[in-house]
């Protein structure tokens, strides 16, 4: 999709490196997320001990990084722990000159810089790269007065410095409150979907779990106007998706109808681990549409190992807790590359939101109308039935109640044949809408 790497050789090469708490760890979704951000991994390099606090590795090890960083003449040091201000001072003291060191977070960041195609979406990286930014900055000013042995505090920045300060902090205010506007813009349209009878389902889950197949899969038909443009035009037709992280940047909604009600389904950005508060919080109103969805599918890779499975659903309810209103119903997909057991193991892993979690293939379409069942049964329901006489404006009722929910039954035949009986299906709300209209007609 990208063109600029359409020749694999113009790929930057980087080195990796790691350190873990825990020798379980692997370096496996860092590579990935070098290779998303159009890196080509030459070397890597992992130690196992508590975080130093200067260098993030021990210094024993940031030599050797520092090393083989000036043996295979990479420019960038791709480092899977976020790594303090001070920390990348000291590394780039040991490394050749020009030498950058990239944490995950900021390697997030330029994955999220690159994908954002609408005007939210760069927003919210803007946003995100600010929060970054500032306390660097301050750390920077700090070093440099050090340096310049000078004793000053933060507090005693001198004018140009404070200026710095205050630009970024006045950047980020300017962004927050185009933010809020956008994301008002959003809330009256979730209320206008909701008033015409539609349902909000959103997808939620770990990066490369397969939202963006399954949203493919159970859709009607393409992009619903006005809900977040494709990030690319010819893909909102060509439908692709790619073992990459982060494909999906910004929301896509697709319309997908089940038992006669009619769902408004968005895929939203992938989560990953240990993402600090400051990026999810910037992604607010991205994530704003499975934060006020009606259901919130938490789709999971069940062709993950399972302490894969379960650290990532770690994550996602992580960044779901307390901030969902509508009710997680787990998806357990790519079950068309696992063996019953690797399926029931998934399963174990999202009982705590359904004790009978539902197994799908996103590829295959296996398991789908299970899903839509499931679905159909957590979005708010309400009903009512109506005796009204048989008229122009009863029908007229009729075509309003096909509109916005669903019709389970017209009686024309009970008691007085100038008198018709209507089931109603829908939301509360549309289902109280329904029930004053049909109190007008006698
Ligand atoms: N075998 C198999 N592969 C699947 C299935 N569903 C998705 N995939 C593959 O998994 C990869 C990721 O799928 P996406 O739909 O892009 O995943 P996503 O959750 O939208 O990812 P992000 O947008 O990056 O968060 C793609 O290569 C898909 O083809 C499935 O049911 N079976
Ligand atoms: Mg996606």
């Amino acid at each position: 999709m990208t063109q600029s790497r359409n020749s694999r050789d113009a790929r930057q090469p980087a080195l990796l490196a790691a350190r873990y708490d825990d020798r379980t760890e692997t370096t496996d979704e860092l590579a990935a997320l070098a290779e998303t951000a159009g890196y080509r991994v030459v070397d890597e390099l992992t130690q196992t001990r508590p975080e130093d606090s200067s260098y993030q590795f021990g210094r024993g090890k940031a030599e050797e990084l520092a090393r083989r960083v000036a043996e295979s003449g990479v420019e960038t040091v791709l480092v899977d722990n976020p790594l303090s201000p001070q920390q990348v001072y000291n590394l780039e003291a040991l490394a050749p000159d020009g030498t950058r060191f990239v944490d995950r977070h900021r390697l997030v960041l330029d994955i999220f810089a690159e994908r954002a195609a609408t005007k939210e979406a760069k927003l919210q990286v803007c946003l995100a790269e600010l929060r970054y930014e500032l306390p660097r900055v301050r750390q920077e000013i700090r070093l440099e007065t050090e340096a310049a042995n000078e004793r000053r505090t933060v507090e005693g920045m001198n004018e140009k410095e404070h200026r710095r300060v205050l630009d970024l902090r006045e950047r980020i205010q300017r962004v927050e409150a185009e933010l809020d506007a956008l994301g008002s813009v959003g809330e009256s349209r979730r209320d206008r979907h909701r008033e015409a009878g539609r349902d909000l389902v959103a997808l939620a889950g770990y990066t490369n779990a397969g939202k963006s197949t399954l949203l493919r899969r159970l859709a009607d038909d393409l992009d619903v106007a006005g809900e977040g443009e494709p990030v690319h035009p010819d893909e909102a037709t060509t439908a692709r998706a790619a073992d990459r992280l982060f494909e999906t940047l910004d929301t896509t909604t697709r319309r997908v109808s089940t038992e006669g009600r009619q769902l408004l389904v968005t895929d939203t950005v992938g989560f990953i681990r240990d993402l600090p508060p400051w990026l999810v919080d910037a992604f607010e109103s991205t994530l704003s549409a499975a934060y006020h969805a009606d259901v919130v599918l938490l789709v999971v890779d069940a062709s993950d190992p399972p302490a894969e499975i379960e650290s990532k659903v770690d994550t996602c309810r992580e960044v779901l807790d307390g901030r969902t209103d509508g009710t997680i119903v787990p998806v357990v997909n790519k079950v068309d590359r696992c063996s019953a057991d690797e399926v029931e193991a998934a399963r174990a892993a999202v009982a705590e939101f359904d004790a009978d979690p539902v197994a799908v293939s996103a590829t295959e379409g296996t398991g789908t109308d299970d899903l839509l069942a499931r679905v159909g049964s957590a979005i708010p329901t309400a009903e009512a039935t109506v005796d009204v006489p048989n008229t122009g404006e009863t029908q007229a009722l009729l075509a309003w109640a096909h509109d916005h929910g669903t019709v389970a039954d017209v009686d024309y035949s009970r008691g007085d044949a100038e008198r018709v009986t209507v089931h109603f299906e829908g939301r509360p709300g549309v289902v109280e809408r329904f029930l004053s209209k049909a109190e007008t007609l006698d």
